[in-house]
């Protein structure tokens, strides 16, 4: 049996979350989360630029119900490489409750990815974070996006804003719908109409296929509070870039907790407060509804809504 030693000060996910004071939605989606391993089962891949603890389908099904939440969106992480083996099979245990985002290379068959659609799979993931892949060459990306969208998947990219500027003509010339990660990456210690996410802002508002997850509040807060302690009002610094993007594009926005959150250095959240954090970031019924549940199911589940 293949062991793995996690990568020194990996901070493991939250064990015994709190019970949300935030009421989900009925069918709340949960559009971003990952399952690690067990590496036993399903080894992290040789070219993985962090080892993390497990973190099994058996646990993140756990988690869900114990928050409340009504299905899943597993997104392919980094630590698996292009093996969607662990993300796959979680898929399929899950009983039409969870859709999967994969890692593809350019030598995929149509077969694997017709055989990745019935398991539930609805998009691939393009990663341009350089602490996490190296680069997948852009005409590479391009032949895959152009391969998926025959099977009406969407891209999900993930990167740094301060890359935007660079990435900019290769987004806007894909054929499928986009999801960006976690907003952009804000930093979120500039003025929320600062040029940066303005920039985001203008990628969004002249581009209706590109759609963005308002995810990551303990990723990417400056000065906190911590969602630890059942601290109330955690990661205020987020809030209103988070508020800014929903206000404007509420029909064109998803949350995910980002469990089992990968790569923190400096704490865990607990994952109920994490919920409670989002009554603050969509203070109405409808905006919730639209975050919480219609969007993600006219992405991910489209033939069960009607509109
Ligand atoms: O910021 C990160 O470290 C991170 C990593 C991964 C991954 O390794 O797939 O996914 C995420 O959504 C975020």
């Amino acid at each position: 049996m293949i062991t793995f030693e996690k990568t020194p000060g990996w901070l493991d996910w939250y064990a015994g979350p709190s019970k949300p004071r935030f009421k989900l939605p009925a069918g709340a989606v949960d559009a971003h989360c990952h399952v690690f391993g067990p590496g036993a089962l399903f080894p992290f891949a040789p070219e993985r630029r962090y080892t993390p603890c497990d973190a099994s389908w058996q646990q993140l099904f756990a988690l869900r119900d114990q928050l409340g939440i009504s299905r899943n969106v597993i997104v392919q992480a980094t630590c698996h490489g292009a093996d969607n083996s662990a993300m796959l099979d979680a898929l399929a245990h899950a009983d039409g409750r969870a859709r999967g985002v994969a890692t593809v290379r350019r030598g995929v068959s149509e077969a694997e990815l017709h055989r990745m659609h019935a398991l539930g799979v609805r998009g691939v993931r393009f990663n341009f974070v350089r602490r996490l892949v190296d680069f997948t060459p852009k005409d590479e990306l391009v032949e895959i996006a152009q391969r998926i969208a025959r099977l009406g998947w969407h891209v999900v990219v993930y990167f740094e804003a301060a890359d935007l500027p660079d990435l900019w003509d290769f987004f806007t010339a894909l054929p499928t719908q986009i999801v960006v990660d976690h907003m952009g990456r804000p930093d979120v210690s500039q003025p929320v109409d600062g040029p940066e996410f303005a920039l985001f802002l203008r990628l969004m508002r002249e581009h209706s296929n590109v759609w963005t997850k308002l995810s990551c509040p303990e990723r990417l807060s400056v000065s906190g509070p911590r969602a630890l302690n059942g601290e109330a009002r955690p990661y205020r610094d987020v809030l209103p870039f988070a508020q800014r993007v929903l206000a404007e594009f509420p029909d064109r926005v998803l949350w995910g907790t980002d469990w089992p959150h990968p790569n923190l250095k400096d704490h865990m959240p607990d994952d109920g407060l994490l919920v409670d954090f989002v009554a603050h970031l969509a203070p109405t019924p409808e905006q919730q509804q639209r975050l919480l549940v219609s969007n993600p199911m006219r992405l991910y589940w489209p033939e069960e809504t009607t509109a």
